[in-house]
């Protein structure tokens, strides 16, 4: 997990360097070979879409490789997401110019993915797994980089396998001035969707692993 969280952190470190460099076109072209040089090492061996990786943990609901919690993730930020005491789940992060949409602000597909998660993290902290079905985002200010954000998930209602879930995203410094608002249906597929889905996810043993209730799908701090 050490070497997973360095090789994270770096990475982070260059892709962040990467799209906000003003060095000239030599010196993209040494990066270029020595980021070619660290591809060739870790392709040595690689594991297919399905195989979790060795330390995810469904259990303790840990994904290494998240788009958005990764802590092995070049592209995460990544967050960590803990229990809200106002209930649902939150998350703080200072995103940077690697999810930059209009100039200064975040991506709105950014905000997006972010929602997405802590929406689908907060039917799961209250035990109630599922597949984005709905998503919709009402955009009611820009989301400025480079300055804390709290990001927060909670559930409406549950009706069977439906939950009904909802989000935001503020400056951590006006948390009540809600830049971004997220509503989500959150399904549990019905049982042969399951089966056709995941039938042959396994962990790095070969195990088979689907996901489920508890799920590997979240990383919600107590
Ligand atoms: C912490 C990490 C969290 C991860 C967050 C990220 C989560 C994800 O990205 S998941 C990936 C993206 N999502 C997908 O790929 C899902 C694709 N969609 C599907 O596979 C299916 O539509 C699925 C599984 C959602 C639902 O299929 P199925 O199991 O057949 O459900 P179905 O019987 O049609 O519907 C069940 C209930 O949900 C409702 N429902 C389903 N879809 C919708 C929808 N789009 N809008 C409104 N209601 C819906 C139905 O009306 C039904 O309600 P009721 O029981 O009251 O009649």
């Amino acid at each position: 997990m050490a070497a997973v969280t360095e090789l994270g952190t770096a990475l982070r470190a260059l892709v962040d360097a990467s799209v906000s460099t003003a060095v000239g076109p030599e010196e993209l072209r040494a990066a270029a070979a020595e980021a070619r040089r660290a591809t060739a090492l870790l392709e040595a061996d690689r594991r297919p879409p399905g195989r979790l990786p060795p330390l995810d943990d469904p259990v303790a609901f840990r994904r290494v490789y998240s788009p958005v919690t990764g802590v092995g993730s070049a592209v995460a930020p990544p967050l960590t997401l803990r229990g809200d005491p106002a209930g649902g789940v939150r998350a703080e992060a200072t995103l940077g110019l690697l999810y930059e949409g209009p100039p200064g602000y975040l991506h709105g597909g950014m905000s997006g993915l972010l929602m997405d998660h802590l929406l689908g993290a907060a039917a799961i902290h209250a035990g109630l797994w599922g597949m984005t079905a709905h998503l919709e985002l009402d955009y009611r200010g820009p989301v400025p980089l480079g300055v804390p954000l709290v990001l927060r998930g909670w559930v409406e209602r549950n009706a069977g396998r439906r939950t009904d879930v909802a989000g935001s995203i503020a400056a951590a410094d006006a948390p009540d001035r809600v830049l971004v608002q997220a509503t989500g249906i959150f399904v549990t597929p019905r049982a042969e969707k399951m089966d056709a889905y995941f039938a042959t996810v396994t962990d790095a043993a070969g195990r088979h692993t689907p996901p489920g209730r508890p799920t590997d799908a979240t990383a919600v701090q107590p």
